[in-house]
């Protein structure tokens, strides 16, 4: 099978590297043409998943033409925020009824829309079927072929199993789930908690305080996400609670990072223009914060951080003020 994979951050690149390793054609799109220059002829990508030894059968290149030829399966890697442009840009080179692998895990900004809805919307013309690929997968881990497993949810339980079958490797294990919503909110809302709880561990709130986040984030989760038309059942499995546990705890989390960041003091801005990576949850805390005010969904933690963030309110005190809610039934 001919994959073509969008998007060369550090996603991207393990993606591809995963499928080209697998044996799969693979070709990956390179937005920096010196980059794809690099990933060509050095087999790394020093920018964004440095000390990875990539296969040499990657066919990088920063050109979507030259990408997508005859691409069969197509994966998008790219921050959330630039998936709608690149998916414009790539509309006149897809076939009619492509199949797309969404792997970006946000919400929209400016339309409030998950990533399916922007898949969708971007490429309706063409009546593409769409899955979205979420779960607890830190690229460098999946790069160093280290077990991971994630989901996949897509409606079309054939083309979903087909693309379970190509994606999956002894070390990379696939299931999938028709609840594409519920899967694609998972990997957007872990997010704001993984910054929560990176707040929380930097203030040297303790195992308890991250037990609590962890547990009422995923009620959050849950309660917006079934708002939004996702399965209760979806948020207890890998693309919720799973993805969750894992940026809440694990360092290699930028959102966490971004937490433990603000609370050693640092501004947004500076944390922001010294990070040449991308946390997703910064742009998804505003966007989950507005969901929850037009849904009326509460989200007490979602609120807290969005604060933080973009009210320079003290992380101290919105730790506080989560504590001194009122008091209610678990
Ligand atoms: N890194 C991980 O461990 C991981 C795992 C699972 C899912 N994801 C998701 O994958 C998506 C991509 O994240 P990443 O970690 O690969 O990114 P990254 O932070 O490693 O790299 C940033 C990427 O953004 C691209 N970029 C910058 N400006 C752009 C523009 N104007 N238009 C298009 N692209 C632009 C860069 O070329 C680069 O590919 C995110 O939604 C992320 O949540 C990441
Ligand atoms: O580094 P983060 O916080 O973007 O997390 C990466 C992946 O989403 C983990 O599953």
């Amino acid at each position: 099978m001919h994959i073509a994979v969008l998007g060369a951050g550090s996603w991207g690149t393990t993606l591809a590297n995963v499928f080209a390793r697998k044996g799969e054609s693979t070709s990956l799109w390179v937005r920096e043409p010196k980059l794809a220059a690099t990933i060509r002829t050095q087999h790394q990508n020093p920018v964004y998943l440095p000390d990875i030894a990539l296969s040499p059968e990657i066919q990088a290149h920063p050109d979507l033409e030259t990408v997508l030829k005859s691409a069969e399966l197509i994966v998008v890697a790219v921050p959330c925020q630039f998936l709608r442009g690149v998916l414009n840009e790539a509309r006149p080179l897809l076939p009619k009824k492509p199949f797309v692998i969404c792997a970006s895990k946000g919400i929209e900004l400016e339309t409030l829309k998950p990533m399916s809805e922007v898949v969708a919307e971007a490429l309706h013309e063409l009546h593409p079927t769409y899955a979205m690929l979420s779960g607890p997968s830190f690229a460098r881990e999946v790069a160093r072929e280290l077990p991971t497993a994630v989901s996949l949810g897509c409606a079309d339980t054939k083309r979903g199993k087909m693309a379970q079958a190509a994606l999956s490797t002894e070390a990379f294990r696939v299931y999938t789930n028709s609840d594409v919503r519920g899967v694609e909110l998972g990997g957007a809302i872990k997010n704001i908690i993984a910054i929560a709880a990176g707040i929380s561990d930097g203030l040297g709130f303790g195992s308890d305080a991250r037990a609590a986040l962890i547990t009422r984030g995923l009620a959050e989760m849950s309660r917006l996400g079934q708002a939004m038309g996702g399965r209760a059942q979806t948020f207890m499995g890998l693309s919720g609670m799973g993805d969750l546990v894992l940026t809440c705890t694990g360092d290699l989390s930028r959102n966490r990072q971004v937490g433990l960041k603000l609370a050693h003091g640092l501004s947004l801005m500076d944390i922001l223009s010294d990070m040449r990576m991308v946390a997703e949850g910064v742009k998804t805390t505003e966007a989950v914060f507005r969901l929850g005010q037009r849904l009326n969904v509460e989200l007490p933690i979602t609120e807290q951080v969005y604060r933080i963030l973009y009210e320079e309110k003290n992380p101290s005190e919105g730790v506080s003020e989560l504590m001194g809610r009122e008091l209610k039934d678990e």
